[in-house]
C-alpha cells in the first residue's frame, strides 16, 4: 500500500467512506489517493496525503474539462489513474459554442450563500443560490454580513426574511470582521469538511475567507516561479482553514449562473411544485387556465404572489441557461424568419 488509507492525513484531505468504497483491493494496495487543487489546460496540481503539491501531466484519455478543483483521484505516484465519483458538484454552462457544462468545484459539503444587511439583500438572488446548492447536493447556509451596520431595518428582520425562504438552510447573521462571529461558521469548516462562498461583490466573501483561513486569498491568476525559475500562471483554489477543513475559491465560483437546476428549484419551491400537480391541465402555465390550483392558492391567500413570480423567473432563467446551442440556433432561426416575414408583410402593405 502506497499510503495508509486510514492515516489522519487522508481524512484531513476530506477523504471519507464514500471514496474508500470506490477502490478495489488492488487499488487499495497500489495506488495513492490525492485531491485536485488546480486544474490547468494540460496538467493538474494535486495535494498528496502528505499535503505536498504535485503537478501531474494529463495524458491519454484524461482531459482537464472532465475534472474540477476538489475532485479526488488515484495516482500511481506519477500518473493519474482515475478521478473518483463526486459526492457533490457545482457546474455552470460553459461560455462559447458548446453547451457542455463546465465543472466549477467538486465535493463541497457546505455552500455559504453570502449577502449583507443592505440593498444587496434580495430574496430572488438567495433563491437562485439555494437552488444551485440543492442541485449540487451541498448543504446551503445563508450568511448575512454587516450585522454591525444594518441599513433600513434591523439585522434580525433580514434574517427572518432569509429564514422564510427554505427550511433546509440555516441562517447566520454576522459581522464578518468579528472573530467571534467567524467562529460561528466554523462548525461547518472542521476536519474533512469542504466549503465555498458565493454572493455578490462586496458582501464580505474575502473578509470571511480571511477570517477562516488567516490569509488573504487572491482569486484569479497568480504569477509564480516554478521549480525551474520560469514564470507560470496558476490559480490556487484550495485553502486550508483554521478549523481543519478546506475552502475552495475559484474565479468560476464567483460567476455562477443558474442552469440545469430544475430539481433544486422543485425542492426549494416544493409547495408550488405540489400545487401544480393538482392543476386540471398537466401542462398548466398557471396563467388563465381553468382549474389552476396554483392561482387558487394565491387567491385564497395561501401562496405569496411575489414568491410565485420569483419561481416563474427562476424557472425561465434555468430553462434559458439549460438550452443547448442547437436550441439557441433554432430560436435564432425562427426569430430571423419572423423578422423577414414581418418585413415582407410591411413592404406588401406599402405596395413595394
Ligand atoms: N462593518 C462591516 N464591514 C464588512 C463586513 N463584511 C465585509 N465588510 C467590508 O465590506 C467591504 C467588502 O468586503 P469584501 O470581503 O472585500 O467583499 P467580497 O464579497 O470579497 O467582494 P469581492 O471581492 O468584490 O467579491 C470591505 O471593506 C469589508 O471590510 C461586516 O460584516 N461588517
Ligand atoms: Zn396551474
Amino acid at each position: 500500500m502506497t499510503s495508509d488509507l486510514n492515516t489522519p492525513n487522508l481524512i484531513l484531505l476530506g477523504w471519507s467512506q464514500f471514496f474508500n468504497g470506490q477502490l478495489d483491493l488492488e487499488e487499495f494496495e497500489t495506488l495513492t489517493p490525492v485531491r485536485l487543487s488546480e486544474v490547468r489546460r494540460r496538467s493538474i496540481v494535486v495535494l498528496t496525503p502528505d499535503l505536498e503539491r504535485q503537478e501531474i501531466a494529463l495524458t491519454g484519455d484524461h482531459v482537464a474539462t472532465d475534472m474540477a478543483v476538489g475532485d479526488f483521484a488515484l495516482t500511481d505516484g506519477e500518473r493519474l489513474i482515475r478521478v473518483l465519483d463526486r459526492k457533490t458538484v457545482i457546474s455552470r454552462k460553459a461560455a462559447g459554442v458548446s453547451a457542455q457544462a463546465q465543472l466549477i468545484a467538486a465535493n463541497i459539503d457546505t455552500l455559504f450563500i453570502t449577502t449583507s444587511c443592505n440593498l444587496d439583500f434580495n430574496e430572488a438572488r438567495l433563491e437562485r443560490y439555494l437552488a444551485i446548492a440543492i442541485e449540487a447536493e451541498a448543504t446551503p447556509v445563508i450568511v448575512i454580513t454587516k450585522a454591525d451596520k444594518p441599513e433600513d431595518m434591523p439585522g434580525e428582520v433580514y434574517a427572518d426574511r432569509a429564514k422564510a425562504l427554505y427550511d433546509g438552510a440555516e441562517v447566520l447573521l454576522i459581522n464578518a470582521k468579528s472573530p467571534d462571529d467567524i467562529a460561528r461558521l466554523e462548525r461547518y469548516c472542521g476536519m474533512g469538511q469542504t466549503i465555498a462562498l458565493v454572493g455578490s461583490s462586496g458582501v464580505g466573501k474575502s473578509t470571511i475567507a480571511r477570517g477562516l483561513t488567516g490569509k488573504d486569498i487572491e482569486v484569479g491568476d497568480i504569477r509564480e516561479d516554478d521549480a525551474k525559475g520560469r514564470h507560470t500562471t496558476t490559480s490556487r483554489s484550495m485553502h486550508r482553514m483554521h478549523a481543519g477543513g478546506w475552502l475552495i475559491d475559484t474565479p468560476g465560483m464567483r460567476e455562477l449562473a443558474l442552469h440545469d437546476a430544475s430539481e433544486g428549484i422543485a425542492t426549494l419551491f416544493e409547495d408550488i411544485t405540489d400545487l401544480a400537480t393538482q392543476c386540471k391541465f398537466s401542462d398548466c402555465q398557471h396563467q388563465t387556465e381553468p382549474g389552476c390550483a396554483v392561482r387558487r392558492a394565491v387567491e385564497n391567500g395561501e401562496l405569496d404572489p411575489e414568491r410565485l413570480e420569483r419561481w416563474r423567473k427562476l424557472m425561465e432563467e434555468d430553462a434559458r441557461n439549460s438550452e443547448t446551442i442547437a436550441e439557441a440556433r433554432e430560436r435564432g432561426r425562427k426569430f430571423s424568419k419572423m423578422v423577414k416575414t414581418t418585413m415582407k408583410t410591411k413592404k406588401a402593405r406599402r405596395g413595394e
